[in-house]
């Protein structure tokens, strides 16, 4: 029971375990003995084990894997840490094998001793050893601060909404945020709502027991129960159907799932990213999309910028797509020409599009050099991706590189190389003017 000074009534004050749940990251506390006390629903996830497991569990066992006498001055990190918040770096034996944290540990003293607070988070010193697919190339400011975003958000167990057009690199972000979670060993499953029809998308989340419907010859699990102790990511949420939005929120609210024909509810234990291009909140004014369903989602938003409002990252984006290409690593570092017209492009296909033409780009120069003339973009004619953005409006910045690179590129012809840049042709003559160039 865990009392405030003065407390006029103690037997209302909430327990130890209520309160760790108030916390949103992983969190530990160890009594005076150095006995773990209780652990938040947070640090389960990320140590893959159950309350049971973790209570009583002396620090020995918690930090080395085997029980055993408290390591004293010489090896317990409670007794070393202090009350410095530094963040040490442990490998702390979870339900599925070692793992590496970040653990911030302060002391407290109590009236019947000392007792010890643990935040847990994945150690971001540990990241290269997470597979390829998991890394998020780009350095520049909103890149940075997504991430900054993401890693904080991961080890807990909020709900996240991936919020940007097409290609900007939601899937990816999803990978990045499981892989930075206490889930990354277990599975990652997605679902891509835009591609499954409205009959058969309630037997594919939630699975079928034998003779649910005609063809129904055999049970099936489906994603919720496959995705147990890792991520169910939603691509698309914004098509599902409005019948199963209903259904989707009710998972979420008690973490249960009935089979489709059947009886049981069975608990799933998967943390839910969903994404969406679309802009969920004019589809709830107009009725097709569940208000409380948008709330539930949207509690933890993100929003990956579109590539022009990051050109900063274009030639990262673009040497790692031509690593990965056949044979492109023999064109790197990229060659000025190419980059400044890689920069100069607005990109209305975002990533995907940059990765199509790097993969093409290598193709076509084979093993000779790679030329401006291999770059072939994919929508010059500069289509607007319909977008869900709360950042509208944010203008694209064009650098005199950029502007003599587009105009190269089409000839000198402005109108197409305003569309070329994503800007308007007026705007394209404030740059000539600005940077004196003759066309
Ligand atoms: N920051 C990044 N670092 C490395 N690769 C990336 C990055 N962003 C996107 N990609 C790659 O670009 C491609 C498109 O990204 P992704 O599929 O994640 O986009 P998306 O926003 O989910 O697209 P859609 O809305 O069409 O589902 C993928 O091959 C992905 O691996």
């Amino acid at each position: 029971m865990l009392t405030l000074n003065n407390r006029p009534n103690p037997a209302a004050a909430p327990t130890l375990d209520q309160v760790v749940e108030l916390i949103p990251d992983a969190f530990v506390i160890f009594d005076g003995d150095h006995r773990l006390l209780a652990a938040n629903a947070a640090a389960l996830r990320c140590l893959s084990l159950s309350r049971e497991d973790l209570r009583g569990m002396g620090c020995h066992e918690f930090f080395q894997g085997v029980p055993g006498g408290c390591a004293g001055e010489g090896g317990c990190p409670l007794v070393t840490a202090g009350s410095a918040m530094e963040p040490l770096p442990v490998q702390i034996p979870g339900g599925r094998g070692r793992r590496r944290l970040s653990v911030r540990i302060s002391r407290g003293r109590g009236e019947h001793g000392d007792f010890f607070g643990l935040l847990l988070h994945p150690d971001p010193e540990a990241a290269p050893a997470s597979p390829e697919g998991a890394r998020l190339v780009g350095q520049s400011l909103p890149m940075l601060e997504l991430m900054r975003m993401v890693e904080r958000v991961a080890p807990t167990s909020a709900t996240v909404l991936l919020l940007g057009e097409s290609g900007v690199g939601k899937e990816r972000v999803a990978d990045y945020l499981h892989h930075c979670s206490g889930r990354a060993q277990g599975p990652l499953v997605v679902v891509d709502c835009s591609t499954l029809g409205e009959q058969i998308i309630e037997a594919e989340l939630f699975g079928y027991e034998k003779g649910a419907f005609t063809g129904a010859d055999r049970r099936k699990v489906g994603l919720f129960e496959a995705a147990q102790g890792g991520t169910l990511f939603i691509d698309e949420v914004g098509e599902l159907p409005l019948s199963m939005q209903s259904k989707l929120l009710r998972v979420l609210e008690t973490s249960r799932i009935r089979r489709v024909g059947g009886t049981d509810y069975i608990p799933v234990d998967a943390r839910v990213v969903a994404a969406t291009h679309r802009d969920l909140a004019a589809m709830v004014a107009q009725g097709g999309f569940r208000e409380d369903l948008y709330y539930r989602l949207s509690a933890f938003p993100v929003f990956i910028p579109p590539l022009r409002e990051r050109r900063e990252d274009v030639i990262a984006l673009a040497e790692h797509f031509l690593r990965q290409a056949d044979g492109g690593a023999l064109h790197l570092p990229l060659s000025v020409p190419v980059a400044d017209l890689l920069v100069s492009y607005h990109y209305p296909g975002n990533v995907r599009e940059l990765k199509n033409i790097m993969t093409r780009a290598a193709i076509l120069a084979g093993t000779g050099p790679l030329l401006p003339e291999h770059i072939a973009f994919q929508s010059q004619a500069g289509e607007a991706v319909s977008v869900a953005s709360p950042r509208r409006g944010s203008r694209s910045v064009c650098t005199e590189a950029g502007v003599r690179a587009a105009l190269a590129a089409t000839g000198g012809h402005r109108a197409e190389a305003a569309r070329h840049l994503g800007v308007s042709e007026r705007t394209l003559y404030r740059y000539l003017e600005k940077f004196q160039i003759r066309v």
